[in-house]
């Protein structure tokens, strides 16, 4: 019986960085936050502390910056697949690499109608996201969104469940359903128009968010994934993460109000969270060494 060495990667988390296009007077810009992870021959570095296969982190965060500059960032896969294919192209003994990119967005400010040049405001909190695995030579990309904040005001019951000597919770068939959507969706190859494909599942999911007539969040989440599924072939499946924000009916009876489903108090927690992989019957599970450490 021995002690060995499990699963493993290491990389540098969260590298921020804002990368201006100066090319014309009007700026773009591109604002990310970028973790790498290094998988490999790394048992001598946890055994021995051998380092002779471990690329530095600080070369890692490095090598995002230089990358920045020496071709245009472009969309967050391209960027995410060309850094992973580098380092296990060319680092030693590193033979996979996972990149993860959040992206931050910002608008132009309008100023006399149109929006200016180089001065922007953010007024969102939603980032989009991706995930690239380099395995050897297969690469994978799981995309998505995170933090896109949505709310019905009807159109949301929620009755019908199992109730025993705890329950206090009383059947609505007229509630308010809020939620901060994080979805992902895995592609089932590399040849896609990433800003495209993006735009369409975010507009496709908020299109399904806002007209099912919602029995439980749970239907809603399956509904999202399905309508972003079926119009886009090149997904395999999508992974979404609902906490539902619980908007709780203020009772004005005692100063002699009526409250019609006006005045509601937002609870920030506890909240209920719901979450599920909509996904094709077709279509093998991706390992889970996509969506984390292998074996986490
Ligand atoms: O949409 C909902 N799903 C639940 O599982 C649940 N549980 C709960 O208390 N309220 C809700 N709402």
């Amino acid at each position: 019986m021995g002690i060995v060495m499990g699963p493993n990667q290491y990389g540098k988390a969260e590298v921020r960085i804002v990368s201006v296009n100066r090319d014309t007077p009007r700026h773009t810009i591109k604002d990310l936050n970028v973790s790498s992870s290094l998988r490999g021959d790394l048992d001598g570095a946890h055994l021995t502390g051998d380092n002779s296969k471990v690329l530095p982190t600080d070369t890692q965060k490095n090598t995002v910056y230089a990358f920045a500059k020496e071709a245009p960032i472009g969309e967050i896969e391209d960027f995410a697949l060309r850094l992973g294919r580098h380092f296990v192209g060319t680092a030693d003994g590193i033979t996979g690499a996972r990149i993860l990119i959040d992206e931050y967005s910002w608008e132009r400010i309008p100023v006399g109608g149109t929006g200016h040049d180089h001065s922007f405001a953010r007024s969102t909190d939603e980032k989009r996201t991706t995930a690239v695995t380099i395995d050897g030579d297969q690469a994978h990309v799981v995309s998505g969104l995170k933090d896109l904040i949505v709310l019905k005001s009807t159109g949301s019951e929620f009755w019908g469940y199992p109730k025993d000597k705890y329950t206090t919770l009383a059947e609505t068939n007229d509630r308010i359903l809020a939620t901060a959507v994080t979805a992902r969706w895995r592609y089932l190859h590399t040849d896609v128009d990433w800003g495209k494909s993006f735009e369409s599942i975010r507009a496709t999911m908020l299109e399904a968010f806002a007209t099912t007539h919602s029995l439980a969040l749970q239907q809603s989440l399956y509904e999202m994934g399905k309508a972003a599924m079926e119009k886009h072939p090149e997904v395999a499946e999508v992974r979404l993460s609902l906490p539902n924000k619980h908007h709780f009916l203020v009772d004005l009876e005692y100063c002699g109000l009526e409250n019609n489903n006006e005045v509601f108090f937002a609870a920030d927690r506890p909240y209920g969270l719901i979450e599920g992989v909509v996904k094709r019957d077709d279509v093998d599970e991706a390992p889970q060494a996509w969506y984390s450490l292998p074996q986490f």
